[in-house]
């Protein structure tokens, strides 16, 4: 690690815990993730970004999110997602975030692993929120911490029956998702009353803050790895929970933060796949091969590490080209990402001919 490395890394421990630091201790919290991306793009010879795409598509989304009202409100109309805007809500969105990975199958549409629920068959992400809400509604406190880490009451059994499929193949992962949720319930016990809404408090209302919080406490949370010898942070997770939490909270409450466009996009499988059907993102012939052949990426290959950096880089650029179409735009990284992720899924259901995602298997998305 170089010394740049050691000295933020050292800094931002020394700043948490003590609040020490360089000159002003009270200097805003970074995540890095943005910067980070940068690097990784400035380095990046498999995966490229094209700025005529990048404009072109720059008018499309600006005149989309504008037809359609985008907005954090979006949010709360999604059918699965909670609408009270109380600690249910907050428990409910750090449990989801917790386990919002690697929901990717091997299988048929028919065969993978699905969760049927109110009438509807649902896959994906979606079959994380549907598992979750089923639990619920079966008396099951699966979003409360303290239920984490009872090994009698929330029995590797209680957890299998949460998250049973409709179809032969059980949800991927589902060791690692134990694990979260014994890691994160044993640190909400230790250092946070086992409550969420301490852990938010402590974040003083910084988004960035919140989401060092979670990287420094949570190894769960960990998102980052080592491209071309220098630490890169994703943060993917972390990220997307404080965007869930603003977006659901309509920027009060628990979902108040001061510093919120400092979010980057979420590093996934999903906005990645569709920056390159809009022509944004390109791999290069090998890497693009792998793809095609639905053949896995292995977790902290340079291919992994490029694309996930590239695609938050790209949504940076995409921000600023649509803030330079209209500078009043109430548009950040979050909305675009949130929009770009919702609009893969629409061209999904209607067969768009896409590339496919790529396939890392990995608790980080
Ligand atoms: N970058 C980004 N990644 C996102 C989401 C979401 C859902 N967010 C909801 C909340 C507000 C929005 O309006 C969405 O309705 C899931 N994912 C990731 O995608 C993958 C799942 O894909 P599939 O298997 O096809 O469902 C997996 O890595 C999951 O972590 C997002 O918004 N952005």
């Amino acid at each position: 690690m170089s010394d740049d490395e050691v000295d933020h890394e050292l800094l931002d421990l020394l700043r948490q815990k003590f609040g020490l630091g360089p000159g002003d201790a009270s200097a805003p919290p970074e995540t890095r993730v943005l910067e980070n991306a940068q690097f990784i793009y400035d380095n990046s010879i498999d995966v490229a970004l094209d700025m005529r795409h990048t404009k072109l598509a720059a008018v499309e989304i600006l005149k989309q999110m504008q037809e359609r009202e985008y907005s954090t409100k979006t949010w709360a109309e999604h059918p699965l997602h909670p609408k009270a805007k109380d600690e249910s809500t907050l428990n409910f969105i750090f449990t989801m975030d917790l386990l919002n990975f690697s929901f990717w199958s091997e299988k048929s549409e028919e065969e993978r692993f699905a969760v049927c629920y109110r009438g509807t068959r649902w896959t994906g992400y979606w079959s994380l929120v549907a598992a979750l809400q089923r639990a619920l509604d079966e008396g099951i406190p699966i979003t409360t911490p303290s239920f984490w880490t009872d090994e009698e009451g929330c029995s590797e059994d209680v957890l299998k029956n949460v998250f049973r499929s409709e179809t032969e193949e059980e949800i991927p992962m589902f060791q690692g998702r134990i694990d979260c949720l014994r890691e994160a319930g044993q640190v909400l016990d230790m250092e946070f009353d086992s409550s969420v809404g301490v852990l938010v408090e402590d974040g003083k209302k910084s988004a960035a803050g919140l989401v060092n919080l979670l990287a420094e406490r949570f190894t769960c949370f960990r998102d980052e790895a080592i491209f071309d010898g220098k630490k890169v942070r994703f943060l993917k997770r972390a990220q997307i929970f404080v965007a869930d939490l603003w977006a659901a909270f309509d920027g009060e409450g628990y979902g108040e933060f001061d510093d919120i466009d400092k979010i980057t996009m979420f590093a996934d499988y999903r906005v990645p796949q569709m920056l390159h059907s809009l022509g944004c993102m390109s791999y290069c012939p090998p890497l693009e091969g792998r793809i095609r052949r639905l053949q896995t990426i292995e977790p902290a290959h340079s291919w992994e590490l490029q694309i996930r950096g590239c695609s938050i880089w790209a949504i940076e650029l995409l921000r600023r080209e649509i803030l330079k179409l209209q500078s009043d735009a109430n548009i950040n990284a979050i909305l675009i990402d949130f929009f770009l992720y919702d609009l893969a899924k629409e061209r999904e259901r209607a067969k768009v001919e896409a590339i496919p995602h790529h396939r890392t298997r990995s608790i980080w998305y």
